[in-house]
């Protein structure tokens, strides 16, 4: 989908985002998808003047008329010189200047009358270009294939958001009106010019054809260097981002130093690319002042010359003076729109970069509660690979019994949560099948996978809010009872009863601070809030002390009788009650079985138990 021009919408973002209706179907090619056998449609790069202007076509009927208003505000402005070689002209034959005067006044009203207009409206335009922009992004970026977040910085992707669609914004608008009227001002100018004078044009032009080439010269390094600038400033974000993120681990590690040296490395490299882009504007100041002041002692030379030999009168060398001064504008506005071109052009390249990117495109369906008795989970011989990465599962395959608890153990790093990541489609496998009962979960869509099977990572974050906002967060429309039913699952009541605010209790970033289990089980509240067939946890046990985990392990047996529990778990006392324990190692399930079963006949279940599991037995 584009992000702001019509027509380059992916299904199902639209849908939501309420923009970029699409008039015409977009040009499209088929890419493989990178984290599946699956092919995804994504739009084929467009040319980057095409892709600019398809921001300002929709619309393209205010520019249209701020582009009219420009050039009477411009014409108004040419006339002026006309005016005053005709009041020269009755001053020095004794003619009345009253109506020249009144001639001029008007014209001066007139052009100022169209500069606020043109302004108003442009700015206007800009802003509403800048928010199709965003929106498209922010739509966009949020739903991201989790390949795809795995392989950009965060902060490089928000850049996009905040700084490259201002660019954006200029370009597309101001630039693109700025040309147009440089361009048609410019050239009435010359034609004027000729009228006037052809032997003093003639001088002119050739000052202004070597300055054209100067600029031309040095307008793609404009826009190379910009990209640079932006990519720099994304590299600050994501920089920042990360140490903002994982504060207490910079802290404790004495790590401000380092992280300091990376963000500023990068506002450095910035300030550099800025400064070459400051050079290349000086340079285009200096030429385009030279410009007219070359001419204009050109033509004052010349023009003397012409005079002086009467065959050029006083009042046209004076209103060809006038003329050569007011080129200043149009090649202001020709410099000011190219510069704004490249830059926009620049930051263009990397939005649409994000156009590139795959989206999940069926997330935002809402699928019905999910009815019937708790499914079993089955992975039938499969093997998956992260992008560029040796394969994680090669031919794994296991059932999880229908309503009971299985526990998904083995070594550190063989694949654990991977199988949780599968089984929420994050990333679809490259062989093989994972059934949910019958059902392929390739055939269901996304929205529908996650709505039914619900999912507590390591470490939930609290999203922004009140308890009651973060409980209701996946299911909006649960009552007051299911929310007491399950506080009281997760051994939360009494804890919620006793804040002042209850369940109006803020935990968002200015709120309270949770502590690392009260987070763990809330996620879990939210997560059987949402009666799902299916509940993956991962780790939950993690943060909890002895007796909350004995809680929590009647909570997650109470869950199975609605449910398909998973649970990776490195604590001993967690699996041993499991109804199944599956053994990964290697890429494959090397054994399962309940525990008694694995510690009498697998060695490296007995090892495991005897070291990781055991830690907390
Ligand atoms: N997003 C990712 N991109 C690339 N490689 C990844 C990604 N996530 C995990 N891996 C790699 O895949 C392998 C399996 O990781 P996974 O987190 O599934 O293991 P695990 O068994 O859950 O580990 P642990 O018990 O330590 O949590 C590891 O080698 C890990 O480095």
């Amino acid at each position: 989908m584009g992000i702001a021009p019509p027509g380059i919408a992916a299904p199902g973002i639209a849908a939501t985002a309420n923009f970029a209706r699409p008039r015409k179907r977009a040009r499209t090619t088929r890419v493989k998808s990178p984290d599946s056998d699956t092919h995804d449609t994504t739009p084929a790069p467009r040319p980057p003047l095409r892709a600019l202007l398809a921001y300002a076509r929709p619309h393209r009927r205010v520019l249209a008329l701020v582009l009219l208003l420009t050039l009477g505000g411009s014409a108004a402005g040419l006339a002026q010189p006309m005016v005053i070689e005709s009041a020269m002209t009755a001053l020095m034959t004794g003619g009345s200047l009253r109506n020249t005067l009144l001639l001029l006044l008007g014209l001066l009203v007139v052009s100022l009358g169209f500069t606020w207009a043109q302004s108003w409206l442009s700015e206007r335009t800009a802003e509403r270009v800048v928010l199709h922009v965003r929106r498209g992004l922010i739509t966009r970026l949020i739903r991201l294939r989790t390949a795809e977040l795995d392989r950009v910085e965060p902060g490089g992707l928000t850049t996009r958001v905040t700084s490259d669609s201002t660019l954006v914004q200029h370009a597309a608008t101001n630039g693109v009106i700025q040309l147009v009227d440089g361009g048609v001002h410019l050239l009435a100018t010359i034609v004027l010019m000729g009228i006037t004078s052809l032997p003093l044009l003639g001088i002119t032009s050739a000052v202004l054809v070597l300055a054209g080439i100067a600029v031309g010269v040095v307008m793609p390094r404009i826009r190379r260097v910009t990209t640079r600038s932006q990519e720099s400033v994304g590299d600050i974000g994501a920089a920042l981002d990360r140490a903002l993120g994982a504060a207490r681990t910079v802290k404790a590690n004495g790590g401000e130093a380092t992280e300091t040296a990376r963000a500023v490395a990068a506002a450095e490299d910035a300030y550099r690319a800025g400064l070459v882009g400051a050079r290349y504007q000086a340079a285009i100041a200096v030429i385009t002042g030279m410009v007219v002041q070359a001419s204009f002692l050109a033509v004052i030379g010349f023009g003397g010359a012409l005079v002086a030999t009467g065959t050029l009168d006083l009042a046209a060398l004076i209103a060809f003076l006038l003329y050569l001064f007011n080129l200043g504008g149009p090649i202001l506005s020709l410099v000011g729109g190219t510069t704004s071109l490249q830059q926009g052009l620049g930051a263009l390249a990397r939005i649409e970069e994000v156009d590139r990117m795959e989206t999940e495109d069926d997330v935002d369906t809402v699928p019905p509660r999910p009815t019937g008795p708790p499914p079993r989970v089955v992975l039938d011989d499969v093997t998956f690979a992260y992008r560029d990465r040796a394969p994680v599962l090669e031919g794994a395959s296991f059932t999880a019994p229908a309503g009971k608890v299985t526990a998904v153990i083995g070594p550190s790093g063989t694949g654990k949560t991977t199988v949780f990541s599968l089984l929420q489609r994050f990333y679809d496998v490259d062989g093989g099948r994972i059934l949910l009962g019958d059902t392929d979960i390739s055939e269901l869509s996304r929205a529908e996978v996650r709505r039914r099977i619900a999912y507590v990572e390591q470490d939930s974050p609290m999203l922004a809010g009140t308890i009651r906002e973060n409980l209701l967060y996946a299911a909006p429309g649960a009552t007051d009872e299911e929310i007491a039913d399950v506080l009281r699952q997760t051994l939360l009541d009494t804890y919620v009863d006793g804040l002042p605010d209850g369940l109006d209790t803020n935990v968002g970033a200015r709120g309270l601070a949770l502590s690392g289990g009260q987070r763990q089980r809330l996620a879990i509240a939210r997560a059987l809030l949402r009666r799902p067939q299916v509940l993956l946890l991962d780790e939950v046990t993690a943060h909890l002390d002895g007796l909350s985990e004995t809680a929590l392990r009647q909570t997650v047996e109470r869950a199975a009788e609605h449910c398909t529990v998973l649970l990776i778990a490195h604590r001993l006392s967690t699996v041993t009650s499991a109804d199944r324990l599956i053994l990964l190692e290697g890429g494959r399930v090397r054994d399962h079985g309940k525990h008694e079963e694995l510690l009498d006949r697998d060695e490296l279940y007995r090892d495991l138990a005897a070291t990781q599991l055991a830690v907390s037995h």
